[in-house]
């Protein structure tokens, strides 16, 4: 045992959490597409900050998703902002744009040696679901991401959690059940139907406000700095008490199913 560290408690032991190292802070690496952000990826993030009494989870939309090439993602800075939106409330959340201003496909390997940079002094700490956690071993150089960060599985429904063959660095946890799915969310926007509940209240005024995941193609040039409001609409930041129609929001229109 490290003399100048405390004794492991039994549950650090049975996640094979490492002990805390005097001095260093512990810095959750949430990342993920999030096209859009729901509450399974808050959720997750949450529960493992508390187990593995983290400092902060910083949130890492990706810039150019590799193994999601050939699906239509939405533009970064969208993802980004709706990123922003959901983890506002939160004070141990902040969000990185280290993926989406990297030029070309994101790889993990590149996400942890810019936070490496940037943050010296932290323990990284990445958190996968267990889908993600399955298809680790095609990441590029997954070897070496055991030695730059400790992978988090987490349990997600419909998925079997495992660690993956070879892997040192590796805890699994169960958090609760959120089924729930970007791909979902994004169907049920198209298809009317609503997303209050299965994302923040901030995202669904987002989706709704620049009219995401409708079909048809917005006004907006691609790579716009600031999601830029439609003619006419208000400029300030989506906010839960200020919903842009009332009738989007279930609880000002009785007449909503939500
Ligand atoms: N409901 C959930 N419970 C636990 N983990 C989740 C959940 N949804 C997503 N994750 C994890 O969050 C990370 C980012 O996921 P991502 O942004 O791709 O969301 P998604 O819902 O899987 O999106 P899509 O349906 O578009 O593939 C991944 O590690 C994924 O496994
Ligand atoms: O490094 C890779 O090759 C790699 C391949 C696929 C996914 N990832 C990362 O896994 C996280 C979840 O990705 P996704 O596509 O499920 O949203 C996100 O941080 C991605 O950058 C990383």
């Amino acid at each position: 045992m490290n003399p100048t560290s405390a004794p492991a408690t039994a549950a650090e032991t049975e996640l094979n959490i490492p002990p805390r190292t005097p001095g260093r802070t512990r810095l959750g690496v949430m990342g993920g597409t999030f096209d859009p952000i729901h509450h399974g990826h808050l959720v997750a993030a949450s529960e493992v900050a508390t187990v593995f009494d983290l400092d902060e989870v910083v949130f890492v939309p990706t810039g150019e998703p590799w193994q999601k090439a050939g699906q239509d993602v939405s533009d970064a800075e969208d993802r980004y902002l709706m990123t922003v939106v959901a983890t506002a409330s939160n004070p141990r959340f902040t969000v990185s744009r280290v993926d989406i201003e990297r030029h070309g496909p994101t790889y993990t390997i590149d996400t942890l040696r810019d936070l490496h940079t940037q943050r010296p002094e932290a323990e990284l700490f990445f958190i996968t679901g267990a889908d993600a956690m399955a298809e680790i071993l095609t990441w590029k150089g997954a070897e070496e991401l055991w030695r730059l960060a400790r992978f988090v599985g987490v349990t997600r429904p419909g998925h079997v959690l495992s660690a993956p063959v070879g892997s040192e660095s590796v805890s699994l946890l169960n958090v609760p059940a959120m089924a729930i799915s970007s791909t979902d969310c994004r169907a049920r926007v198209a298809a009317g139907k609503p997303v209050w509940y299965l994302v923040p209240d901030g995202v669904v005024q987002y989706i709704n406000k620049y009219g995401l995941y409708r079909g048809a193609a917005t006004d907006r040039p691609p790579g716009h700095l600031a999601a830029t409001p439609p003619a006419g609409s208000e400029t300030t930041a989506p906010s839960p008490s200020a919903p842009t129609d009332p009738s989007e929001n279930p609880r000002s229109d009785p007449r909503s199913t939500a």
